[in-house]
């Protein structure tokens, strides 16, 4: 991989989105941002996760200084009219997977590019449908931690896989980052070092 050169920065901390476009032959630099994630009242979720990854991309726009693209994402789940973002405990996590148990759920994942061609976003939502779980599975995937730092308290790439009977959507988009769409708004923005 190119690692001296980035194409652009990632307003982001976490290192899921870096893999994600590394997938894809981007080379991005991380610049975590701070920003206020609490969802206004009655924001819809769509609106919710492009407010988010647009000030994210703002806000390590203003961080980095540099005329790269920035890019910021953000993912949250809706179900029943409520935004879930990352539990607050492990006690919360136990409530949403049984919530979960036997049904579908939203995913919502907006990207956002700062760049020469201003700032384009686009999101994307998802339909994870969960098998039945029992209290035991629902117990020992919590205490296994895997869910604690992602949206919903899960992470379709890990054990949760366990779980998920089928999505309809993107893949990419439930897992931290709309890679089809991000790819077009990258070209958008005038990188492609996928052609290279
Ligand atoms: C549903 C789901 C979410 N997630 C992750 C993707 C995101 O990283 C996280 C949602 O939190 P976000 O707030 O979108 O992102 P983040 O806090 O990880 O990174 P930053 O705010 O610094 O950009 O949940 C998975 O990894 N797998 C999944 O199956």
């Amino acid at each position: 991989m190119r690692m001296s050169s980035p194409d652009l920065i990632l307003a982001s901390a976490s290192p899921r989105r870096l893999e994600l476009l590394a997938t894809i032959g981007v080379a991005a630099r991380a610049c975590p941002v701070d920003i206020d994630e609490t969802p206004r009242p009655d924001e819809p979720a769509c609106d919710y996760v492009l407010r988010l990854a647009r000030e994210k991309a703002l806000a390590g726009r203003e961080a980095s200084a540099t005329p790269l693209p920035v890019l910021g994402g953000d993912t949250a789940l809706s179900l029943d009219g409520r935004i879930l973002g990352k539990p607050d405990s492990d006690e919360q996590a136990r409530a949403w997977l049984r919530d979960f148990s036997g049904r579908s759920h939203q995913v919502i994942s907006a990207v956002a590019i700062s760049g020469p061609s201003g700032l384009l976003d686009a999101c994307v939502i998802s339909d994870v449908h969960f098998r039945l779980m029992e209290e035991t599975e629902i117990n020992a995937y919590v205490a296994s931690g895997e869910g604690r730092d992602k949206a919903g308290s899960y992470a379709l790439q890990g054990r949760a896989a366990m779980f998920v009977s089928r999505i309809e959507g993107s893949w990419s988009a439930i897992v931290g980052l709309p890679l089809c769409e991000t790819a077009q708004l990258l070209s958008r923005q005038g990188v492609t070092p996928w052609l290279a």
